[in-house]
């Protein structure tokens, strides 16, 4: 477990960073320092690997003050990874992953073999092994960043805004990624962000820093969202946490309608009805799109299927959440959300309106067993 108590740090120019911050994280735990620039999200992680030194209270790792602890061997147990990976620019990759473990002491060839088991774990082909950090993309990199801190095993892995500096959405795989990694590798992880969708993604705790380096919120990313501790992490999270909040709630009673499907071979000879929508799916059941009649027939004077259907929306994966149902819901061309099982067959379609309707019910429900009837 790591524990700040009554931590506070002053610069030697008089900023305060941190002012007496209480925390405690507890072991296996993914927590999340969210907030506006300056308010001493780094500043705190830095402090528990004993890159800054607290000017007042206390922070332990594993009951041990970090101040009475010499800085080498506390890091061991400790990977840190930032913006851009951090990596070496004139080693390979591998040599990279391998660099803290030959320190150690490991041989270099043991080393290697192992940088290799890693770099598979995070999801990189093993042939960049012998790549340079220039020769990568920057998603790529910072994979690269995340092995080299798992590369010796730390109990503890802190990530200063890790995934800050690539699009969006290779930033969605390497979130992906990391919850898939977190589940298989239970570290205590702390990870800094500004990003309000980042932390309650990734998070199974959110510290949301305030001004003047105070500690605003401590909870479980939902608490956040549902019920914000101050007018500052309220305005924070912002006006759309109600819809941020959907992800936490189930979708299993989403009703499942009946859909219009259409095979390719069917098309030469449907018709549909004007306003009706059909959804063409391939031979496994997979949805390519939906089509309209004007769509039909612009089929049938030889266009492709591809370019004469809409693209769909975003899908929704039946048993994960309303926010998935919603999306898919408002994103499809036809109004109604595709629904798909875990094998990415069409399992029906969802209606908004449902959604918006068992949303409703969820929350009278919640009403009902606060006041206790
Ligand atoms: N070495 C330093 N000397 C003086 N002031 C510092 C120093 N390091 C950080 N600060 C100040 O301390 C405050 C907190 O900085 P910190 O980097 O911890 O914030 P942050 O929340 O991580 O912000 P960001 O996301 O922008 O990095 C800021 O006002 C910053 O300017």
């Amino acid at each position: 477990m790591i524990s700040f108590s009554a931590v506070s740090k002053r610069f030697p120019d008089g900023t305060v960073a941190v002012d007496g911050l209480d925390l405690k994280i507890d072991a296996g735990s993914f927590t999340v320092f969210v907030g506006p620039s300056g308010c001493g999200k780094t500043t705190s992680m830095r402090m528990i690997n004993r890159m800054v030194l607290p000017t007042a209270g206390s922070v332990t790792v594993d009951g041990r003050d970090v101040a009475a602890t010499d800085a080498v061997e506390l890091r061991r147990s400790i990977g840190y990874v930032i913006q851009g990976g951090g990596l070496l620019p004139h080693r390979t990759v591998v040599d990279n992953i391998a660099t803290v473990p030959v320190l150690r002491g490991q041989s270099r060839r043991a080393a290697r073999r192992a940088a290799l088991d890693v770099l598979d774990r995070v999801g990189l082909d093993p042939v960049l092994a012998g790549r340079y950090p220039a020769q990568l993309s920057g998603g790529q990199q910072q994979r690269v960043g995340v092995a080299r801190a798992l590369a010796a095993d730390p109990p503890i892995l802190l990530m200063d805004e890790p995934f800050s500096a690539v699009d969006p959405v290779v930033r969605a795989e390497l979130q992906s990624e990391m919850q898939r990694l977190q589940a298989e590798l239970r570290k205590t992880i702390v990870f800094v962000t500004h990003d309000i969708d980042e932390a309650v993604r990734l998070g199974d705790r959110l510290a949301v820093f305030g001004p003047h380096g105070r500690l605003q919120q401590f909870d479980a990313p939902n608490t956040v969202l549902s019920a914000p501790a101050t007018d500052f992490v309220a305005d924070f999270v912002g006006r759309d946490r109600g819809y941020r909040g959907l992800s936490f709630r189930s979708a299993d009673s989403v009703p499942l309608h009946d859909i219009r499907r259409l095979r390719e071979s069917e098309i030469p000879t449907a018709t549909l009805a004007p306003e009706e929508w059909a959804l063409v799916v391939t031979g496994a059941g997979h949805p390519q799109g939906w089509i309209d009649a004007a769509g039909l027939e612009s089929v049938r004077a030889g266009r492709p299927v591809a370019e004469a259907s809409a693209a769909g929306g975003s899908l929704f994966t039946v048993g994960t959440d309303l926010r998935q149902a919603l999306d898919a819901a408002i994103s499809s061309p036809s109004g109604i959300g595709v629904a798909v099982d875990a094998s990415g067959t069409v399992a029906g379609g969802i209606d908004a309106a449902d959604v918006v309707a068992l949303l409703a019910e969820q929350r009278r429900t919640e009403d009902r067993l606060r006041n206790g009837r």
